[in-house]
C-alpha cells in the first residue's frame, strides 16, 4: 500500500455540515426543504439506498417521505404520482430510485420530474446547463467526485482525465464536470468504453482515471500509470460466505493492485458512495432555495 486514501466518509462528513447550517438558515425564513424518494420494489440494494437518504435528511433537518410502490405499479400509476410531487410545495426535490422494473420506462419518468425538482440531475434540461456550465442540478456522483478532488486538492488543471464507462448517470457528466473551462476543472477529459480499442494504452495516460465500468475489478494495476489518481465509481456485491451478510463490496478497480502504483486512490466502500447522498441533500437545499426566490 503506497497511494493515499481519499476518504470519501470524511469528505462527505464536511459537505453534510454545511448543508445542515443552510437547513438551519433556510427555516429562519420558514423555508423547510423537503425530499421525495420513489421507490419501486423490493431490490435489496435500492432499500438499503433508499433508507440511507432517508437517515441522512433526517440528520440535516431535511423533511423526506419515501412513496413505496409495488414493482408491477403501471406507467400511468406511477406518472400520475410524479405529477402530484411536481406540484407539491412540501417536496423541492424528487427521486426516482434506479433501475426501475421492465415495465417502466425510466427516460418517461426522467423527462416528466419538473427540471426544478430534479435532484438527480437527469432531465434533459439539467443535462443541457451542466454541458452549457449553466447554473441547474449535476448528477449527484459525479458531483460528489469533484467535491472529493477539491477538497483533497487534486488539481485537474491542464491534466488528462480519463473516464472508464458512458453511462448518463456518471460517465457522460463525469467528463463534462471535468473539461469545463472554470477553476477545479480545466482537464484535457477522454472517455473510454466497452468499444474502445487497447483501453490499457489510453488509461496508462490518466493524471486522474475515473472508473465506473460496471464491471468488478475491471481495471488492474497495468492500465494504471504510476502515480495516478484513482477514482473507483464501482459498487459490487460479491457473494462472500465468510461475511455475515454473505456478500462484500467491491469496486471496479482491483485494489491491492492499483493501491501499489497510484498516488492516491478512493476505497470501496468509504470512497464515492458516501458522496453521493451527500451531494443529494446539496442538490435538495439548492431546490428549496430556488423554488422559494
Ligand atoms: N435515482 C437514483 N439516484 C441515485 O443517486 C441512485 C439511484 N437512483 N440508484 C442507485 C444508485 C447508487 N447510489 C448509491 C448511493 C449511496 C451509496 C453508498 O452510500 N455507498 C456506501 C456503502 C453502502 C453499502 O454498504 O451498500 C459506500 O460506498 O461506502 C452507493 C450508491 C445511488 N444511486
Ligand atoms: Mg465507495
Amino acid at each position: 500500500m503506497k497511494a493515499m486514501l481519499l476518504n470519501g466518509k470524511d469528505v462527505a462528513k464536511s459537505v453534510r455540515e454545511s448543508v445542515k447550517h443552510e437547513v438551519e438558515a433556510l427555516k429562519k425564513e420558514n423555508i423547510y426543504p423537503g425530499l421525495a424518494v420513489v421507490l419501486v420494489g423490493e431490490d435489496p440494494a435500492s432499500k438499503v439506498y433508499v433508507r440511507n437518504k432517508g437517515r441522512t435528511c433526517e440528520k440535516l433537518g431535511i423533511f423526506s417521505e419515501t412513496i413505496t410502490l409495488p414493482k408491477d405499479v403501471s406507467q400511468k400509476e406511477l406518472n400520475t404520482i410524479i405529477d402530484k410531487l411536481n406540484h407539491d410545495p412540501k417536496f423541492h426535490g424528487i427521486l426516482v430510485q434506479m433501475p426501475l422494473p421492465r415495465q417502466l420506462d425510466a427516460s418517461e419518468i426522467i423527462h416528466r420530474i419538473r427540471p426544478e425538482k430534479d435532484v438527480d440531475g437527469f432531465h434533459p434540461e439539467n443535462v443541457g446547463r451542466l454541458i452549457l456550465d449553466e447554473e441547474g442540478f449535476q448528477p449527484c456522483t459525479p458531483a460528489g467526485i469533484m467535491e472529493i478532488l477539491r477538497y483533497y486538492k487534486i488539481s485537474l488543471e491542464g491534466k488528462h482525465a480519463v473516464v472508464v464507462g458512458r453511462s448518463n448517470i456518471v460517465g457522460k457528466p463525469m467528463l463534462n464536470m471535468l473539461y469545463q473551462k472554470k477553476k477545479d476543472a480545466n482537464a484535457t477529459a477522454t472517455i473510454c468504453h466497452t468499444r474502445t480499442q487497447d483501453m490499457g494504452a489510453i488509461t496508462r495516460t490518466a493524471d486522474v482515471l475515473i472508473v465506473a465500468a460496471g464491471v468488478p475489478e475491471f481495471v488492474t494495476g497495468d492500465m494504471i500509470k504510476p502515480g495516478a489518481v484513482v477514482i473507483d465509481v464501482g459498487m459490487n456485491r460479491v457473494d462472500d460466505p465468510s461475511t455475515d451478510k454473505g456478500y462484500r463490496l467491491t469496486g471496479d478497480v482491483k485494489f491491492d493492485e492499483a493501491s501499489e502504483i497510484a498516488s492516491a486512490i478512493t476505497p470501496v466502500p468509504g470512497g464515492v458512495g458516501p458522496m453521493t447522498i451527500a451531494m443529494l441533500m446539496v442538490n435538495t437545499v439548492k431546490a428549496a432555495k430556488f423554488q422559494n426566490r
